[in-house]
């Protein structure tokens, strides 16, 4: 598959990053008008670093658009003529759905809303897929791309919203639980470096059990919780200061300003 990335920012220099480490692709054509985060790239093999976003799609199998939503508008009416009906359009905008998508390059064209996070320079993306109606049988493709990138799976558009917040914002969420809890550590004696290993195999231990053992965390909690221990003391100051509504609360600001994001 011959792949181009157009936006080689945060995100798109990610996936370009995920795409080398696991040598996915035939081709891969990076396009940004500041190419300065995948320039080291142009050197491989069957890379490609360009300003031209023109020449990138029309080279390409799979068009990845990983542009702000403010952008996004301008780049896709500068190569809407070029795209054709075999081509699979990826965009990874955060609000920006599939019929103003399809407003600008045409129902008749493959188009799938991604939304993957960071991780996925590193293969470990949850990424969640939407395709329009055209592109129902070129899901798999995609699925085949991004999972090999970390983990995926095929939800409506109207959920991609709320998988943004999730998946994508998710990330920093966690980091910033990770980074609270290195502040703990530190508070109770460890260097800064201990600490932050400290809490990021915790979280990573944490993590891989629900994973590997399907379980609900409150499960793996009960096993933790000895009675009259440390751990539930912990975990009720936690509660008592709204570690859990907090959180809850931050999901539903995140989803209300996304939804904002999609009317402008
Ligand atoms: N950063 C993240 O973790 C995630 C971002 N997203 C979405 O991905 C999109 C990109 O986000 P970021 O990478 O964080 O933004 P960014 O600002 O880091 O990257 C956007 C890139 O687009 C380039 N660009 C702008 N106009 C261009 C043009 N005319 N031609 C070629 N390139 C152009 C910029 O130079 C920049 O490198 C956004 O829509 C965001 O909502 C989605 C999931 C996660
Ligand atoms: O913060 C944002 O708007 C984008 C979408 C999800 C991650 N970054």
């Amino acid at each position: 598959m011959k792949i181009a990335i157009i936006g080689t920012g945060n995100l798109g220099s990610s996936i370009a990053k995920g795409l080398i480490k696991n040598n996915t692709f035939t081709a891969l054509f990076l396009s940004d008008k500041n190419t300065a985060n995948v320039d080291a790239y142009n050197s491989l093999v069957n890379v490609t670093v360009t300003n031209d976003n023109l020449a990138a799609v029309q080279a390409a199998d799979m068009v990845i658009f990983a542009l702000q939503p403010k952008h996004i508008d301008k780049v896709l009416e500068s190569v809407a003529s070029i795209i054709t009906e075999d081509q699979i359009i990826i965009s990874v905008a955060a609000g920006v759905e599939i019929p103003r998508i399809e407003a600008i390059i045409g129902k008749d064209k493959n188009i799938i809303r991604v939304m993957p996070n960071t991780a996925i320079s590193i293969g470990k993306s949850m990424t969640c897929i939407a395709p329009n109606e055209k592109a129902q049988d070129k899901v798999g493709l995609a699925q085949d791309v991004f999972n090999q990138l970390g983990t995926s799976l095929v939800i409506p558009e109207e959920l991609i919203q709320a998988a943004t917040v999730i998946c994508a914002s998710g990330i920093a969420f966690w980091m910033r639980l990770v980074r609270a809890t290195t502040q703990g550590a530190i508070q109770l004696g460890f260097e800064a470096h201990e600490a932050h290993e400290l809490a990021t195999q915790t979280c990573f231990g944490a993590a891989s059990l629900l994973i590997e053992s399907g379980k609900h965390p409150e499960q793996e909690i009960d096993r933790v919780t000895t009675p009259s221990g440390c751990t539930i003391e912990g975990l009720n100051a936690m509660e008592h200061n709204g570690l859990s509504s907090a959180l809850i609360q931050g999901i539903v600001a995140s989803f209300e300003k996304i939804n904002q994001i999609k009317k402008n």
